[in-house]
């Protein structure tokens, strides 16, 4: 049986990325990523099927009106989606498929047949996450406040009871990663065992 998919979700700056990184730094053969499908153009050095599958909206939006997306989003003009081949790809090579979602990304994973462990990643504060996200110097201004305010509702989607199976709250990050390793390894072990 393939392994379950892995959701990490949070706002934007609670700290999936460096997580994930130390993640992938102690286990990373057990994980895997779904290559996403977009419509914007690659960037120089981007490979199809690597990167991204690079296709055309009129593409896109036939194959999400077949229903063979689980989530897709726009981001600045452009579609970006995870169909369910690519995460069955990831699967089927026995390797756990993690998905980096925001939380409409999850709504839309619920109602697929995926089953995967939902974890949410919580930033002590909204002050702290403004704080980070300041620090991290990747945000204009107008960027940020977006950003913060998606976090609210973010915040309050993730506080509600059953919509995670674990939330970890990213206060020292040694401390967050060593509750997402603990709820992980299960998952790994279960895996190995097969
Ligand atoms: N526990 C922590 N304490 C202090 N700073 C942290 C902590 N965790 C992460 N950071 C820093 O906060 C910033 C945001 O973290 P990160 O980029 O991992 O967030 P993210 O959730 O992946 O954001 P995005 O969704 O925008 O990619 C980074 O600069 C990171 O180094």
């Amino acid at each position: 049986m393939a392994p379950r998919p892995l959701v990490l979700c949070g706002p934007s700056g609670a700290g999936k990325s460096t997580l994930l990184k130390l993640l992938l730094d102690e286990y990373g053969p057990h994980f895997g990523f779904s290559v996403s499908h977009t419509t914007r153009s690659p960037r120089p050095g981007e490979e199809h099927g690597k990167h991204y599958y690079f296709v055309s909206r009129q593409e896109m939006e036939r194959a999400i009106g077949a229903g063979e997306f689980i989530e897709n989003a726009v981001f600045s003009g452009n579609m970006y989606g995870t169909s369910k081949k690519a995460v069955q790809d990831v699967l089927a090579s026995g390797r756990i498929c993690i998905l980096d979602i925001d939380t409409q990304g999850v709504m839309q994973v619920k109602k697929t047949d995926l089953k995967p462990h939902y974890v949410f990643i919580k930033p002590p504060s909204l002050e702290d996450l403004e704080k980070r996200l300041r620090a991290r110097g990747t945000e204009t201004e107008e960027s940020l406040a977006k950003r913060l305010n998606t976090a609210q509702r973010e915040l309050e989607y993730g506080a509600v009871p059953g919509n995670f199976d674990k939330i970890i709250v990213n206060d020292v990050v040694e401390k967050a990663y060593s509750e997402l390793r603990k709820f992980i390894l299960p998952v790994i072990e279960e895996k190995s065992s097969k």
